[in-house]
């Protein structure tokens, strides 16, 4: 790798998910953002399947005049799910780093084996350019033993690499930061509660900036009830449908991942629709909606033990960031713990991060709207360029950027 064109300032990022593949490209200099979209509904149809996808999104820079073979570029960034205990920093990609990734792809099939395709597509194209890996796992390296192990045999969790490790880092990671910003007050500083509740969802405690505990663990199925993952059950669950319900491991595997959560409840997985349904009386959304939200409130009474002081609950991502009803139901009655959402402040919709609490509530309630596309840039362009610290720093001014 030869030192960066100074006026290389360009960030490329690949999120490659498991159906679909989101980019943006980012300038570093400037914080605009000359191109971005997305790939969906990759493997139905049209798009047969990941590579296939990522022609179609160098297509589309090209034709917004930002293509790949651009010299503005400085790095591409790339969003790996699973790191496992080997890569808790952005790293820069290499064959031995790829092979390691496709290592892991047993601990994240839906995920790793997307982003390795993104990863293979992009050296290609570029060989000459810095690739960085920014891995989902990496902000949560830093919880403690006693949270990241399962009280199972030591040498059995050793041998199979049975821990919990964590993901949707890199959103808990901006979000944690900007919420310590909307409250003026410094990430060291700042005990938060992030709930990232997406398709896939997941809580973690973040102390003082630094991640203690997180609700995801070996892979993305354990911890808060999502689209179609089922999260926490009593893994006898698991012998019991294989035992009376001779059912093989991948066929429960697809069950509680692809059929599970508010999908296996109430036959939907988005929150709009059963909303919808709920305000027509249907019961089987309702029963859906207040598992998703009893899930919910446990895990802010159990992150409220393990931080000690919460000064703010952060909601983001899509359903954080979009339902009112999810909010409030998750935070109702726990005016005992210093939490009171504000309902007028809640029920305002927009796209900027917000105070939804109350003036009494002791702990801020907060919405967020995360950006894992900014910190992915952030953190490549910091390991590209030796920047002593992340842009993102300067990208979030302290007092006006959510004003
Ligand atoms: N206005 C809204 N009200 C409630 N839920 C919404 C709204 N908009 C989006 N969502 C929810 O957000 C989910 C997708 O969140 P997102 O963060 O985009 O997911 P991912 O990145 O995991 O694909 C959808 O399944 C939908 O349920
Ligand atoms: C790790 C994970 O669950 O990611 P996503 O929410 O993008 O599926
Ligand atoms: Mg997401």
């Amino acid at each position: 790798m030869t030192d960066p064109d100074p006026a290389a300032t360009r960030v490329l990022v690949l999120n490659s998910g498991s159906s679909s593949v989101k980019y943006q490209l980012l300038d570093m200099a400037d914080g605009s953002r000359p191109a971005s979209g997305i790939v969906e509904r990759i493997g139905e149809g049209e798009v047969a399947d990941h590579a296939a996808a990522l022609k179609i999104v160098a297509d589309e820079l090209a034709a917004q005049g930002a293509g790949l073979d651009s010299p503005a570029l400085v790095a591409v960034g790339h969003r790996v799910v699973h790191g496992g205990t080997r890569f808790t920093e952005p790293t820069l990609i290499t064959d031995d780093v790829v092979a390691e990734v496709e290592k892991l792809v047993p601990l994240a099939p839906l995920h790793n084996p997307a982003n390795i395709t993104g990863i293979k597509v992009a050296r290609r194209m570029r060989p000459d350019l810095p690739q960085v890996a920014v891995f989902d796992t990496a902000f949560h390296s830093t919880m403690p033993e006693h949270a990241a192990r399962y009280a199972i045999d030591t040498a059995t969790a050793d041998a199979y690499g049975v821990r919990r490790y964590g993901f949707h880092g890199t959103s808990h990671a901006y979000v944690s930061r900007a919420a310590a910003r909307l409250l003026e007050r410094e990430p060291g500083e700042t005990n938060t509660i992030v709930l990232h509740l997406g398709n896939g969802a997941s809580a973690s405690a973040v102390s003082g900036g630094v991640c203690v505990e997180t609700s995801m663990g070996l892979t993305p199925l354990e911890g808060l009830v999502m689209g179609t993952r089922s999260g926490d059950l009593d893994p006898a669950v698991i012998f019991h449908l294989a035992r009376v319900g001779g059912m093989s491991t991948d066929e429960i595997d697809t069950l509680l991942n692809k059929r599970s959560g508010l999908l296996g409840l109430c036959g939907d997985n988005d929150m709009r629709e059963i909303g919808r349904r709920m305000a027509e009386g249907d019961r089987a959304a309702q029963l859906a909606f207040d598992v998703y939200v009893h899930r919910l409130r446990k895990y802010v009474g159990a992150y409220t033990a393990v931080l000690g002081r919460v000064d703010a609950i952060a909601f983001t991502a899509g359903v954080g960031e979009n339902s009112a009803a999810v909010r409030e139901a998750a935070l109702r009655g726990l005016e005992g713990l210093g939490v009171e959402v504000d309902p007028v402040r809640n029920a305002v919709r927009g796209s900027a991060s917000r105070l939804v609490s109350s003036g009494n509530s002791r702990v801020a309630v907060a919405v967020i709207p995360t950006d894992e596309e900014l910190e992915i840039a952030d953190q490549a362009y910091a390991l590209v360029t030796d920047a002593a610290q992340a842009p993102s720093d300067w990208n979030i001014p302290l007092r006006n950027k959510y004003r």
